[in-house]
């Protein structure tokens, strides 16, 4: 991908500061607001089945995440996936731990019937999610990227664009793909660092696409592998400076919001693949 792209991907996503609507989980709602935040995008958690439907109307992208999914959420989701399909916003899924239960797995099936635009997983949850075998841990993953890319490209049948994220990220439209080679082993570290990216994607993709029309899978790969770089540059950064996961936290955010598009460009580690 070419760095004018990227460059173009992120300032976009800086200009526009989209509102990005969240229907997470318990443990990461804070977190997920705060990475927003100091990217320059603007959160919204509203879970309640009563509002969301409506609010995400107000929203340049929805991402949902089913990391501590309830039959109650589940219905909210579900409900609030079907109207950004049907008006054109943009949304993601984060299949958290799909592959621990049946009703994650039945949630994640009645999810996509609403087609996302993106699925962001870590290797254990793509490999799940495309019904093949995972050493999934909880929320974790035991299995490798590069194990997964099978399944990511299987996945394209159900959302124009797949992220499995790891050690190097990968993401792909089904024709293309993108190796993004960047982060820190410290990122596993701290919770909630995987959902908030998911987060940060969809506000990308909220950013990157047009308003009035579908978006197409050309603008939701230019964003996404734009998310990841940035995303996981700003978790060099704060490795180079924390002395541990506490530290490391605070030491993100910070770069989130100082890093610059010249500096992302000009240490860019993103391959075709
Ligand atoms: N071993 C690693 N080395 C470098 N970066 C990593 C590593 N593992 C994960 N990351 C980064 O951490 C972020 C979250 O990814 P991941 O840990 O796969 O998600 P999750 O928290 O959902 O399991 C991504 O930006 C990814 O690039
Ligand atoms: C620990 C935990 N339990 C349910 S959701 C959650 C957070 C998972 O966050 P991430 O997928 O970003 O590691
Ligand atoms: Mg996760």
């Amino acid at each position: 991908m070419q760095p004018k792209i990227i460059h173009h991907c992120f300032t976009t996503f800086k200009d526009t500061s989209p509102l990005v609507h969240n229907i997470t989980n318990d443990v990461a709602n804070n977190t997920v607001a705060n990475v927003l935040l100091a990217a320059g995008a603007s959160p919204a958690m509203v879970h309640d089945i009563k509002e969301a439907p409506e609010f995400v109307t107000l929203a340049q992208a929805l991402s949902i995440n089913i990391g501590t999914l309830t039959q109650t959420t589940l219905q909210s989701m579900l409900a609030t996936a079907e109207v950004a399909h049907s008006q054109n916003i943009p949304w993601i899924l984060d299949p958290v731990a799909v592959g621990a239960t049946s009703f994650r797995q039945q949630a994640c099936t009645e999810l996509l019937k609403f087609k996302p635009d993106v699925i962001r997983g870590n290797a254990s949850e793509i490999l799940a999610l495309a019904g093949m075998s995972s050493r999934t841990k909880g929320t974790d993953s035991g299995d490798s990227v590069e194990g997964a890319k099978e399944a990511a490209q299987q996945l394209t049948q159900y959302a124009k664009v797949v992220v499995v994220t790891g050690a190097i990220d990968w993401v792909t439209d089904g024709t293309q793909g993108y190796a993004v080679d960047h982060g820190h082993p410290m990122m596993t570290q701290v919770t909630a660092i995987g959902c908030a990216l998911t987060a940060l994607i969809g506000g990308f993709i909220g950013a990157n696409t047009s308003k009035t029309e579908e978006a197409n899978s050309d603008s939701l790969l230019n964003a996404a592998t734009t998310a990841l770089a940035y995303y996981a540059q700003a978790g060099e950064i704060a490795a180079q400076q924390a002395k541990g996961p506490g530290n490391f936290y605070v030491h993100f955010l910070d770069a989130l919001y100082n890093l610059e598009a010249q500096t992302l460009i000009d240490n860019l580690r993103v391959t075709s693949s």
